[in-house]
C-alpha cells in the first residue's frame, strides 16, 4: 500500500450510466473501505461491468461522481492506483507470455516482475507460449499476472473465476487472497454467483437491474436480518381453502424484504425494527438467503451498512478478517 492511507478505496455518489437503451447503472451511492475484498454480485445485466468500466476509466458516467482513494476518477493520478482485468481479457494474441509481461514492465514504472511470474508459473503457463494458443483459463491467469505486476492498490476484476476449473479456481483464489492480504490491496471482483466468491470476500456490493441493493461487510449484513416462520393470519375469506396472510405486525413494526405463504404457514425475511420477534420462530438467515431475497424483491428498501454509506461521516473502518489467509 502507498503511504496515502485514505480510508476508502471507492466512494460513489449518485453514480449513473445511461445508454440509448436506458439506464445501465442508476443512483449508485456507496463506499468501499480500503483493504477489503469485496464481491460485486448481481444477475446478468445488473450493471456490474458498467460500474467496473467507470472505475477503470473506460466509461464516462452520465451522473454522479466516483472517487478512488479520495481522487476523482477523471484525474489521471487515480489511474495509476488501479488495475482492471476486463471480462474479455484483451491481450495481444501474437505475443508470448514473456513478451506480455515485458510489455507490462515497459508500461508500468512500479512493475513487480516476481509477483507477475509467480502467478503465471503457479498455473504452469509456459512463458514462451503465444497468448493466442492459451486456454481461456490460462489467459485469465496472464491477465491477473499483469494486474498484480502493476502494483496497483485497487484491483477491479470482472468475473475473474468464470473460465477456471474448480481446482484452478481454488488455487487461484488462495493465491489472490494471500497476495492481496500481504500487500493490503483492495479488491472488487464481480460474479453472478455469490458462491464463487463467498469464501474469499468479507465485503459485498449487490446490484440488480442497475440499482444498488446491498453494500457492506457480510458479518454486518447478515445479522441485520431474521428469517421468521409461523402461522399465517386468516385470509380475508373464510373458506377452508383460504390462504393465510402475513400477520400485520411485520409490515407495521419491521421491514419485510420478502415473504411467502405456504398453506397456513408464512416465511418472511425481515429487518427487525425495535420490537423483538420473540413470539415467532426465527433464525439468522444465510448470506445466500439474504442475497436472494434482495434480488427477488426489487421493491424492498436497499441495505447499505453505515461503513458502506457514502453520506455517513468517514471513519477508519476495521476490516473483519473473514476468509483472509493468515
Ligand atoms: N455499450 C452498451 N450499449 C447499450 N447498452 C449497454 C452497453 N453496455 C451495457 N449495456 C446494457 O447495460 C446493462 C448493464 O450491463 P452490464 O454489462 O454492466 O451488466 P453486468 O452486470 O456486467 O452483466 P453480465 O453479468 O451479464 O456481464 C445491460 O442491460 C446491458 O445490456
Amino acid at each position: 500500500m502507498s503511504g496515502d492511507s485514505h480510508p476508502y478505496a471507492v466512494e460513489a455518489l449518485d453514480l449513473g450510466k445511461k445508454y440509448l437503451r436506458g439506464w445501465a447503472l442508476r443512483d449508485a451511492s456507496f463506499r468501499l473501505p480500503a483493504g477489503c475484498i469485496s464481491a460485486l454480485v448481481g444477475p446478468n445485466g445488473a450493471g456490474k461491468s458498467t460500474f467496473l468500466g467507470i472505475a477503470a476509466r473506460l466509461l464516462r458516467p452520465t451522473t454522479g461522481s466516483l472517487r478512488l482513494f479520495g481522487t476523482e476518477v477523471s484525474d489521471p493520478a487515480a489511474l495509476q492506483r488501479v488495475a482492471f482485468v476486463d471480462q474479455e481479457r484483451p491481450l495481444y494474441k501474437g505475443f508470448s507470455v514473456a513478451e506480455t509481461l515485458r510489455l507490462g514492465r515497459e508500461l508500468n514504472p512500479r512493475w513487480d516482475q516476481a509477483a507477475a511470474e509467480r502467478i503465471v508459473e503457479a498455473g504452469r503457463v509456459p512463458l514462451g507460449a503465444r497468448i493466442g494458443t492459451l486456454s481461456s483459463g490460462q489467459r485469465t491467469r496472464v491477465a491477473l499476472a499483469l494486474a498484480f505486476g502493476k502494483r496497483a492498490e485497487l484491483l477491479l476484476l470482472d468475473e475473474p473465476m468464470a473460465d477456471l476449473d474448480p481446482l484452478a479456481r481454488h488455487e487461484l483464489s488462495a493465491l489472490l487472497l494471500s497476495e492481496a492480504t500481504e500487500r493490503g490491496l483492495t479488491v472488487l471482483m464481480s460474479s453472478h454467483l455469490l458462491s464463487e466468491l463467498e469464501e474469499m470476500c468479507d465485503h459485498l456490493v449487490v446490484l440488480a437491474d442497475g440499482r444498488l441493493r446491498m453494500a457492506g461487510y457480510a458479518d454486518q449484513l447478515i445479522p441485520a436480518h431474521r428469517l421468521v416462520t409461523g402461522l399465517a393470519d386468516p385470509g380475508p375469506g373464510s373458506g377452508h381453502d383460504d390462504h393465510g396472510v402475513l400477520p400485520p405486525v411485520f409490515t407495521e413494526r419491521h421491514t419485510v424484504i420478502e415473504s411467502r405463504i405456504t398453506g397456513r404457514q408464512f416465511t418472511a425475511l425481515i429487518r427487525p425494527g425495535t420490537d423483538a420477534v420473540d413470539a415467532y420462530e426465527s433464525v439468522e438467515p444465510s448470506l445466500e438467503e439474504v442475497l436472494l431475497a434482495y434480488l427477488r424483491s426489487a421493491e424492498a428498501p436497499a441495505l447499505i451498512t453505515p461503513g458502506a454509506d457514502v453520506t455517513a461521516p468517514a471513519t477508519a473502518p476495521a476490516a473483519p478478517q473473514k476468509g483472509r489467509a493468515a
